[in-house]
């Protein structure tokens, strides 16, 4: 009989801990992650969301711990050089080029990618179709989020870091985000989502990260509390 070791996870965080100015923000994180898994981070304002993300895609280092991809850490350079081209960024700042059209703010992102073909496909679907050809100044801003999200499939790689993803849309953007999120798992994508707002996200891993500076009692929190009279 042979005894199959279980497969390694894609990203696996191994003790993390993240400082920012000098201040502990993140503590002995323990995360992996299979192809097709996904894990939402919530928490507070200030609570490290961002920076988890932001640490995952490389932009700043764990001040302990490593976070590894298919076994390897990302700190080593050729490592992280492959690492880079499995994500896709979304943030809250949209890099939209307001000079392009909608269509090409799709297609640019293609071209740097060596890519092409996709990006009406992928406007169409998050129902910004009939613009396309518009300049994004006509958008809204949870079309311009909807422009990001076509990005993200046009791009079409595997691991998804989403900032607030949800932020500005409205529910039937919700629905097509949690939609476009679980088919990319269905093909064995993996999504990360820093989020205040519910999403639904089957079999999803939630981290709720503790509040960085838990604030003083209010009048509020003191008459809701049973046990205070
Ligand atoms: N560029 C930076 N330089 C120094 N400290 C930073 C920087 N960015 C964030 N921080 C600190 O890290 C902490 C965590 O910030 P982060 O943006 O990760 O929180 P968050 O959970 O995403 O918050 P929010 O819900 O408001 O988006 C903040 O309290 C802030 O003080």
């Amino acid at each position: 009989m042979t005894i199959r070791r279980p497969p390694l996870p894609r990203l696996f965080l191994n003790n993390v801990s993240c400082m920012r100015n000098a201040q502990q923000v993140l503590r002995h994180v323990n995360v992996s992650l299979h192809d097709g898994g996904a894990l939402v981070l919530t928490g507070t304002n200030g609570s490290g969301k961002s920076t988890f993300l932001r640490m995952l895609a490389g932009f700043s280092r764990p001040s302990a711990g490593e976070i590894l991809w298919n076994g390897h850490d990302i700190q080593q350079s050729a490592i992280f050089h492959q690492y880079k081209l499995q994500l896709n960024w979304l943030s809250l700042k949209d890099a939209i080029d307001d000079k392009m059209t909608v269509l090409n703010n799709v297609k640019w992102f293609e071209f740097l990618e060596h890519k092409e073909g996709k990006a009406m496909a992928a406007l169409e679907l998050m129902g910004l179709g009939r613009l396309a050809n518009e300049k994004p100044r006509m958008l809204s801003m949870g079309q311009r989020k909807r422009l990001q999200l076509a990005r993200l499939l046009a791009i079409d790689r595997p691991i998804w870091l989403l900032d607030e993803p949800s932020v500005a849309l409205d529910d039937d953007g919700v629905k097509l985000l949690e939609y476009i999120i679980a088919e990319h798992r269905k093909y064995g994508g993996i999504v990360i989502v820093a989020t205040h707002l519910p999403i639904e996200m089957k079999d999803s891993m939630i981290l709720r990260l503790p509040p960085r500076f838990p604030r003083r009692m209010t009048h509020v929190d003191m008459l809701d509390r049973a046990d205070i009279t």
